[in-house]
């Protein structure tokens, strides 16, 4: 799906190749620093490295429209927004944003079903806890219906358990739909058990290399 051919960007990231395979579930470690998310910005197109290339489909992302590439790429960032208004505002709000025909209420309700939030549609989404927003960002990455989700820690503010069924559901309903997922993570345990490929970023200014690649 990408292909990242010997890629430096500032003193951040410096490797030579990394492929993030279609359909697949990549899981992203490392210590805090590293460029984790520097990495998903780079697949999402935000930022370019400053040497090498990142291949979409064999197409360089640098020659692609960003707006369009985020509609197929879509990140979750680590703090992601909350708009004012309800729950279901928020849901919409990608996709009003992308253009896209909103979905009707039971398919909204089936988005929250799937990341385990049990709130109306019309709850105030100001009203929510951390983690409950957290989730709320997560169904709305979800209903974008994108190739590729890129998500920067999406659990990090819910309990272990909670995490589990979050991130258990999430990748479930993707793999249904041969979605691919690039995710960030803290959890060694989640890495663990929801991986199909681990992906470990090493800091370049500690060590002399960028990443290691598990299938
Ligand atoms: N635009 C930028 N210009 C310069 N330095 C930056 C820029 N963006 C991030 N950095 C620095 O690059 C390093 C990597 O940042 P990044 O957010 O990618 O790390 P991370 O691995 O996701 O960390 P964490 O686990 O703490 O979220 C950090 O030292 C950060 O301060």
């Amino acid at each position: 799906m990408f292909e990242l051919k010997e890629i430096v960007y500032k003193d951040i990231l410096a490797f030579q190749e990394l492929s993030i395979e279609e359909g697949k579930v990549s899981i992203i470690t490392g210590e805090s620093g590293s460029g984790k998310t520097t990495l998903l910005k780079m697949l999402n197109h935000l930022i370019s490295p400053d040497g090498g290339n990142v291949l979409y489909k064999g197409e360089d992302v640098a020659a692609l429209n960003p707006v369009l590439h985020r509609r197929n790429v879509v990140m979750l960032q680590q703090m992601p927004a909350i708009f004012p208004g309800t729950v279901k505002d928020n849901l919409t709000a990608g996709l009003s944003f992308s253009e896209k025909p909103l979905p009707a209420d039971a398919e909204l309700e089936e988005a929250l079903h799937t990341v385990y939030l049990k709130k109306s549609l019309e709850t105030k989404a100001g009203d929510l806890s951390g983690g409950e927003k957290q989730r709320l960002a997560l169904a709305r990455v979800l209903l974008m219906d994108a190739e590729v989700y890129l998500l920067d820690e999406p659990s990090s503010a819910l309990d272990d358990e909670t995490a589990d069924d979050v991130i258990s559901s999430f990748l479930r309903k993707s793999k249904e739909k041969q979605k691919t997922v690039v995710m960030v993570t803290h959890s060694k345990r989640i890495a663990e058990h929801y991986a199909d490929v681990n992906i470990q970023l090493e800091n370049i200014n500690q060590k002399n290399r960028g990443v290691e690649h598990e299938g």
